[in-house]
């Protein structure tokens, strides 16, 4: 997979360079290439901003620089052309089920955004040539895209194959389909500061062990979030009724 990262401030993505994500990188399973969008400035002060038509507070990020270089790194006339991704607090919500479906892409771009956000032309434009999707990490408030892209990538690379070392602890986490949160993990020592490992965990009998396990994470999800609980219960009839 390809991966185009934007950003005036490119240094935010060198933590792409570090663990799982820079060991993809480094092994080739990744191809990761950040640009700062002012290389694609021609003035002194290297200008990417401007204030907003129709008023209201703060600058907006100027259509020409991400037009220009949009055309230089992922060429219209190409043999292809990647899924950009644009981060904004209005975009579809992120999910894993976004991160598998954008782990299946072979090249994705990223647009970071700051100020107030991005010209609108410049995704309406993009669209004329390249699935665009606009996407929010979380109903909460980022001064930019870039935290964002770190986290999306993150998730999205885990998915590859080949990337973490086993796959089999994809399958259960949460948020990875069956629905519930994972249950709480231990290691050694077994008493650490008056807190001991529960004691199913030591036992060695495999079928408490996963009932524990389920009963954890029922009492977690029920405790944390309802919503995918009411959600999972409501998958467990249905496959019974499909079932019967
Ligand atoms: N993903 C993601 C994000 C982002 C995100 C992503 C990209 C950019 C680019 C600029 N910003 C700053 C910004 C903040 C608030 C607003 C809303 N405006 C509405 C009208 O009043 C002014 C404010 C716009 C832009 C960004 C924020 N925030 N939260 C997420 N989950």
């Amino acid at each position: 997979m390809r991966l185009d990262v934007f950003s005036i401030f490119p240094e935010y993505l060198a933590a792409l360079d570090v663990s799982l994500v820079g060991k993809a990188a480094k092994s080739g399973l990744l191809d990761v290439r950040v640009h700062d969008l002012r290389d694609w400035t021609h003035d002194r002060h290297r200008t990417v901003d401007d204030t907003p038509y129709g008023g209201g507070a703060g600058m907006v990020m100027k259509p020409e620089p991400w037009g220009e270089a949009f055309d230089s790194v992922m060429p219209g006339d190409g043999p292809s052309q990647p899924r950009l991704i644009v981060p904004t607090p209005a975009g579809r919500p992120f999910s894993q089920d976004l991160a598998y479906e954008l782990a299946a892409e072979p090249w994705l771009a990223f647009a970071c955004g700051r100020y107030e956000g991005i010209d609108g032309r410049v995704a309406a434009h993009a669209a004329e040539r390249m699935q665009v999707t606009e996407v929010s990490i979380g109903d909460y408030v980022l001064n930019g895209g870039e935290v964002a892209v770190l986290v999306m990538v993150e998730a999205i690379a885990r998915l590859l194959p080949g990337v973490i070392g086993n796959p089999e602890s994809l399958a259960e986490e949460s948020h990875s389909g069956h629905g519930l949160l994972e249950y709480p993990v231990y290691t050694k020592p077994p008493a650490w500061r008056g807190h001991e490992v529960p004691e199913v965990l030591l036992s060695g009998n495999h079928k408490l062990i996963a009932e524990w396990r389920h009963e954890e994470s029922v009492r977690r999800t029920a405790e944390r979030r309802p919503d995918l609980l009411a959600a999972w219960g409501s998958s467990l009839a249905a496959e019974d009724d499909a079932a019967s």
